[in-house]
C-alpha cells in the first residue's frame, strides 16, 4: 500500500519452542489507528513489542521473516535499535512515571538524546504536554512529583514522555485498561487527535474501543493474523468465520 509505514512479510516469532507468531503479513498504514485484538495469549503484545524491538532483551526470542519501517529492515544487524525506539516510541498497560517531577519526566528523554538548553527544554515540555492533553492539569505543578497524579493523568503524562523524543509511531499495549472510563474517553480522544501527526498501533481487549476508534482492526488467534482491513468493514462484514465468532462474542 502507498501509505504503508510498517510492514511484516511471513514474520515469524518463537520462544523457544513457543511458536508465538505465524508468517504474519500485514502492511499498516501511516497516520492511522490501528487495533490489534484477539483473545488472549494469541500474540497481540508479542506483535506489537517486534515492531520497536522490544523482544530483544527475551534471550529465547528468535525471529524469521521481514519486518520494515519506512522500507528498512527493522531487524538488520546494523539496525540502531536507540534510533529506531526514537522513531517508534511505546506507552504501556500500567502508567509507568519515572520518581521524579513532572517536567523532568518528560525532560528525560530529549536530555538522553542531548538537548541541554533550558529553553529548548521548556519548549518541548510544554508542546509534549500539550500533545498529551494534560497540560492544563499540571501547568502550575510542573516540578511536583509525577507520582502525586491520578492514574489517568499519569498514563497521559506517559504519553507526553513518549511525544517528547518526537516518534513517528506510537505503540500503545491496552493503555487504557488501568483507567475508568471518563480517563479512558480522554485517552481515545488523545488518539484520535494525535493521529494527525503519528500512527498509532494499539493493542486492546476492548472491542468496543477498537470499533469506536481505530481505522484498521488485526485480528489475531493462536498466532495468526486471521483478519485484517479497515474496521467497519471487519466488524460489520468479517471474512473471515473465526473472526465473526470471536466479534459476536462466541468465544475468546
Ligand atoms: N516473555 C515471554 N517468554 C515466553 N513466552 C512468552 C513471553 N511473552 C509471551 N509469551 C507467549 O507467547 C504467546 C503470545 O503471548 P502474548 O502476550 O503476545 O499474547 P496477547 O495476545 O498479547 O495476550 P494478552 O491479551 O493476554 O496480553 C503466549 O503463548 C505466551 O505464553
Amino acid at each position: 500500500m502507498e501509505n504503508t509505514i510498517l510492514s511484516a512479510r511471513d514474520l515469524n516469532l518463537y520462544y523457544g519452542e513457543n511458536h508465538a507468531l505465524k508468517n504474519i503479513n500485514i502492511d499498516i498504514p501511516a497516520n492511522e489507528i490501528t487495533a490489534l485484538i484477539g483473545p488472549s495469549g494469541c500474540g497481540k503484545s508479542t506483535f506489537l513489542r517486534t515492531l520497536n524491538r522490544m523482544n530483544d532483551l527475551i534471550p529465547i526470542v528468535k525471529i524469521t521473516g521481514s519486518l520494515t519501517y519506512r522500507g528498512q529492515e527493522v531487524y538488520a544487524p546494523d539496525q540502531d535499535v536507540t534510533d529506531l525506539r526514537k522513531h517508534i516510541g511505546m506507552v504501556f498497560q500500567k502508567a509507568n512515571p519515572f520518581p521524579m517531577s513532572i517536567y523532568d519526566n518528560v525532560a528525560y528523554g530529549p536530555r538522553t538524546h542531548g538537548i541541554r538548553s533550558k529553553v529548548k527544554l521548556d519548549e518541548i515540555v510544554e508542546e509534549s504536554l500539550r500533545g498529551a492533553a494534560i497540560w492544563d492539569e499540571v501547568k502550575d505543578r510542573l516540578k511536583k512529583s509525577a507520582l502525586g497524579l491520578s492514574g489517568g493523568q499519569q498514563q497521559r503524562l506517559c504519553i507526553a514522555r513518549a511525544l517528547a523524543v518526537k516518534p513517528d509511531v506510537l505503540l500503545m499495549d491496552e493503555s487504557t485498561s488501568a483507567l475508568d472510563p471518563i480517563s479512558t474517553s480522554k485517552i481515545e480522544d488523545l488518539a484520535a487527535e494525535l493521529k494527525k501527526d503519528y500512527t498509532i498501533v494499539m493493542v486492546t481487549h476492548n472491542m468496543q474501543q477498537a470499533a469506536r476508534i481505530s481505522d484498521n482492526t488485526a485480528f489475531f488467534l493462536l498466532g495468526e493474523l486471521v483478519e485484517f482491513g479497515k474496521t467497519d468493514q471487519v466488524f460489520s462484514m468479517p471474512r473471515d468465520k473465526r473472526t465473526e465468532d470471536y466479534i459476536t462474542g462466541r468465544f475468546g
